[in-house]
């Protein structure tokens, strides 16, 4: 089995949304892919009134393949501080033509308000390691767990863009969507996450690739060292981050994965990706794509990042390769 669906980027690239069908007949649903996390959670009819905002919501009691769950709740937060919690139905889940039936879909009853004001996402789709499933007492699977076994090959593949519709694709890899040759490096699973191992201007730095996540996170010294070549650019508390003046033109900022014997392969993040936004109405100063790591714990890898390359998911192998574009 193959699959093969869309991300479409929403409010400057901060997202990228994927339709999901859920149940029978199929209830289609925008969802986030979120490679820093394990659970597909979505607004649903249990939901509270009040944090719905124009969300499309699933409706298990019109789907005549979703069963409830007994007994299982489910509850989580993320790095940004938003949360989510709620009850657990297995129902039929299609994601670009590929079908998982008693996939666990985690219907919430409760959302944070950065839930219920981002109103063009249904939810999030989690392609992290099912071992940070927060479903509970019984912990279940991912999306991806479920269809590995059935796929061609045990990987995805995601091609994220700015500004522009890409795509996530399970069980193949499509040569046509990047250039030269895809470089591997080892993934570190035992937290959860797409662990790697990148070097930037020859200093290590192990982090995750995060497709929920809209910007680099990394250490101070890099961030620091990135920024100094920026005239402008400073630390600004009251935006807690680097921001510039919007006129300012950035320089690249490249990383290199695999680098054993073969050398590996360097990703090249343009400088206009990380002019990311105004901070503000008036457009004079701009928040940077790249920040830093030291109020996380744990370096990030995300959508800037990601946007730049061809990025390869690969769960049979447990690595991660990435390739230019
Ligand atoms: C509030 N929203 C839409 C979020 C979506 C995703 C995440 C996240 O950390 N994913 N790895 C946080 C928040």
């Amino acid at each position: 089995d193959s699959g093969s669906v869309t991300a479409s980027p929403r409010q400057q690239d901060t997202e990228y949304l994927c339709p999901v069908q859920i149940g029978s007949p199929a209830q289609t649903l925008p969802l986030d892919f979120d490679t820093g996390s394990s659970d597909l959670w979505v607004f649903s009819t249990d939901t509270p009134r009040s944090e719905v905002n124009g969300q499309t919501v699933y409706d298990a009691s019109s789907s005549s393949s979703a069963k409830r769950l007994s007994g299982a709740t489910w509850k989580i937060s993320y790095g940004d501080g938003s949360s989510s919690s709620g009850i657990v139905y297995l129902d039929t889940v299609t994601v670009g033509g590929l079908t998982v039936s008693r996939q666990a879909v985690e219907a919430a009853k409760q959302v944070s308000s950065s839930f219920s004001r981002d109103t063009s996402s249904s939810g999030l789709l989690g392609l992290a390691f099912s071992s940070i499933n927060t479903v509970s007492p019984n912990q279940q699977k991912t999306f991806f767990d479920n269809a590995m076994p059935h796929l061609d090959a045990p990987l995805f593949t995601a091609d994220l863009k700015h500004n522009a519709d890409g795509r996530y694709n399970f069980g193949y890899i499509d040569k046509s969507a990047y250039t030269g040759s895809i470089s591997y490096t080892p993934v570190d699973n035992s937290q959860g996450f797409w662990g790697f191992t990148a070097t930037v201007d020859g200093t290590d730095v192990t982090g995750i690739a995060d497709t929920g996540t809209t910007l680099i996170y990394l250490p101070d010294s890099i961030v620091t060292s990135y920024y100094s070549q920026v005239s402008g650019a400073r630390y600004d508390s009251s935006n807690a981050g680097y921001i510039f003046p919007c006129g300012s033109s950035m320089p690249d900022f490249s990383f290199n994965v695999g680098g054993g014997g073969g050398g590996g392969g360097t990703v090249t993040v343009p400088g206009s990706y990380v002019n990311f936004a105004p901070t503000d109405q008036t457009g004079q100063t701009c928040f940077g794509g790249l920040q830093s790591d030291s109020s996380i714990g744990i370096s990030i890898f995300g959508d800037i990042a990601l946007k730049a390359a061809f990025v390869v998911f690969d769960g049979g192998n447990k690595q991660l390769g990435w390739a230019a574009k």
